[in-house]
C-alpha cells in the first residue's frame, strides 16, 4: 500500500468584524503568518525587561483574513475532497471558540448561494467528479453523526428508532474506526446529500481493485474556557462535556506531536475515539482554526491558536485504501482450482497411473483430497497431500 506521510495541514480563519484589532491581531504579508500582541494596559507598568516575549507569533499552512467561502473552499478543502475520490481518507475539522465562524465555514450561510460552506461545497465536487471519472463507477454513502454529552447520535435515522445494540466506536484491524449502528445513506446527487456529512466508496469495474475512502466534516463545539460561560443546569452539563471532550483532544494530540510517546489516549471521550484515524492515523487532515480579530478575545484567540500550532506537529499517513474486489477474488480461485488440477496431472503422471482419480482413489480418497483442495482454497492448509 502506497502511504504519504504528511503534517496536518493548519489554517487559521479570522471572523471580519466591525472592531477588528489590527494592533492585536497582526496578519504579516507572507499569509501565513499571524502574530498576537498583548493588549497595552495604561493601568500596568510596562515591562522593561530584556528579552521579554512581547508578542507571540503563529507560523500556519495559511492565514485566511478577508477570504471568500470559495476561497477557503479552494485552499483548504478541495484537496482532500479529490483525494477521498482516489481512495485516500480525509477530514476537515473547525475548532474555535463560540461564534468564531466555525458553522459558517462548514456549513456556511442560507442568505446567498456564494455563502455556501465547506459541506455542500464538498458534496457538489463530489458529484461533478463522480459524473467526470466516467472510467470508475462510485457509490457515496452519507451519514451525520452528532456526539452530545457522550452519546453518539445519528441524525439521518429519522424517528427514535436506536440501533438495537446501540451506537458503538469500533476498531477495525489496521487502525480505523467505524461507527457500529451508524445508518450509511445512499445519495445519487448533490441535492440528496446537501448539508449532510458523507462518506464515499468508488469501486472500479474495469480493473479488479476497488478503492473507499471515509470524509469527515467536523464542525467541533465552541472552545472557550468553562467558567466563561456562566452556564447552570443542562448548559452547564453540556459545557462540562464539550470542555471534557475537547481538553481530551488537547490531551491526544500533545501526545501525537511528542514523537518520544507511545501511547495516544484516543478511548477517554467518544470524540478522540472516533476521530481516531483522522488524528495520526490513516487521512488527509485539515484544520481551520476559526478566531475573533478583536482585542476583546484576545485570550481564546491564543488558546485557539495554541491548539492549532500543536495539531501542526500531528502527522498523518494517508494511503490509498485499496482491496481485491470480488471478481478479483473469484478469478484467483479459478486460477488456484487450475494450478491444482495441474498439479494433481503431475503426480498422476509420474505415477503412471490412470489419468483419471476416480479410477485410481478409493471414495474416501478422493472425499479426503476434495476436502483438502475445499480448504486450501479457503486458506485454511497450506499444502495438499496426494499419496503417489
Ligand atoms: N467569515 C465570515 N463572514 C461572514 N460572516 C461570518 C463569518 N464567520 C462567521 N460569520 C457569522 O458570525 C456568526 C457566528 O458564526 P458561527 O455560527 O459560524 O460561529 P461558530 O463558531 O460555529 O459558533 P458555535 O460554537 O456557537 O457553533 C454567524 O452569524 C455567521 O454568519
Amino acid at each position: 500500500m502506497k502511504t504519504q506521510s504528511s503534517n496536518v495541514g493548519v489554517f487559521v480563519r479570522i471572523r471580519p468584524t466591525a472592531n477588528f484589532s489590527p494592533d492585536v491581531v497582526e496578519c504579516l504579508p507572507d499569509g501565513q503568518t499571524v502574530n498576537i500582541h498583548p493588549r497595552k494596559d495604561s493601568r500596568k507598568p510596562q515591562d522593561t525587561r530584556k528579552n521579554h516575549l512581547s508578542y507571540w507569533s503563529f507560523r500556519l499552512e495559511g492565514v485566511l483574513q478577508a477570504a471568500s467561502q470559495e476561497q477557503v473552499y479552494a485552499r483548504v478543502c478541495q484537496r482532500v475532497v479529490l483525494g477521498a475520490l482516489d481512495g485516500q481518507n480525509g477530514t476537515v475539522m473547525c475548532y474555535g471558540q463560540t461564534g468564531a465562524g466555525k458553522t459558517f465555514t462548514m456549513t456556511g450561510s442560507t442568505e446567498s448561494y456564494q455563502q455556501r460552506g465547506i459541506i455542500p461545497r464538498a458534496l457538489q465536487e463530489v458529484f461533478l467528479e463522480v459524473e467526470k471519472r466516467t472510467e470508475h463507477v462510485f457509490s457515496v454513502h452519507l451519514s451525520y453523526l452528532e456526539i452530545y454529552n457522550e452519546t453518539l447520535v445519528d441524525l439521518l435515522q429519522g424517528p427514535p428508532r436506536p440501533c438495537p445494540r446501540g451506537m458503538v466506536v469500533m476498531e477495525e484491524p489496521g487502525g480505523g474506526v467505524f461507527i457500529r449502528g451508524l445508518t450509511l445513506h445512499p445519495v445519487h446527487n448533490e441535492e440528496e446529500a446537501l448539508n449532510l456529512l458523507f462518506e464515499s466508496h468508488t469501486r472500479t469495474l474495469s480493473d479488479v481493485k476497488y478503492v473507499t475512502a471515509k470524509l469527515n466534516l467536523v464542525d467541533l463545539a465552541g472552545s472557550e474556557r468553562l467558567e466563561k460561560t456562566g452556564s447552570e443546569g443542562q448548559m452547564l452539563k453540556e459545557a462540562m462535556y464539550i470542555n471534557k471532550s475537547l481538553s481530551f483532544l488537547e490531551q491526544a494530540i500533545l501526545a501525537l506531536a511528542d514523537r518520544r510517546r507511545d501511547f495516544v489516549p484516543f478511548r477517554q471521550t467518544k470524540l478522540t475515539h472516533a476521530l481516531k484515524d483522522t488524528l495520526g492515523g490513516n487521512c488527509n487532515t485539515v484544520l481551520v482554526a476559526n478566531i475573533y480579530g478583536e482585542a476583546a478575545h484576545m485570550e481564546d484567540t491564543l488558546s485557539t491558536l495554541r491548539f492549532a500550532s500543536r495539531m501542526k506537529c500531528v502527522q498523518t499517513y494517508a494511503a490509498v485504501n485499496e482491496h481485491n474486489g470480488t471478481a478479483a477474488q473469484i478469478k484467483k480461485l479459478k486460477n488456484d482450482v487450475h494450478m491444482l488440477r495441474e498439479e494433481l496431472s503431475i503426480y498422476t503422471t509420474l505415477a503412471k497411473r490412470p489419468s483419471s482419480p476416480d479410477d485410481l482413489l478409493s471414495k474416501a480418497e478422493l472425499a479426503d483430497i476434495q476436502s483438502q483442495v475445499q480448504r486450501y482454497l479457503e486458506g485454511s492448509l497450506e499444502e495438499i497431500s496426494v499419496r503417489t
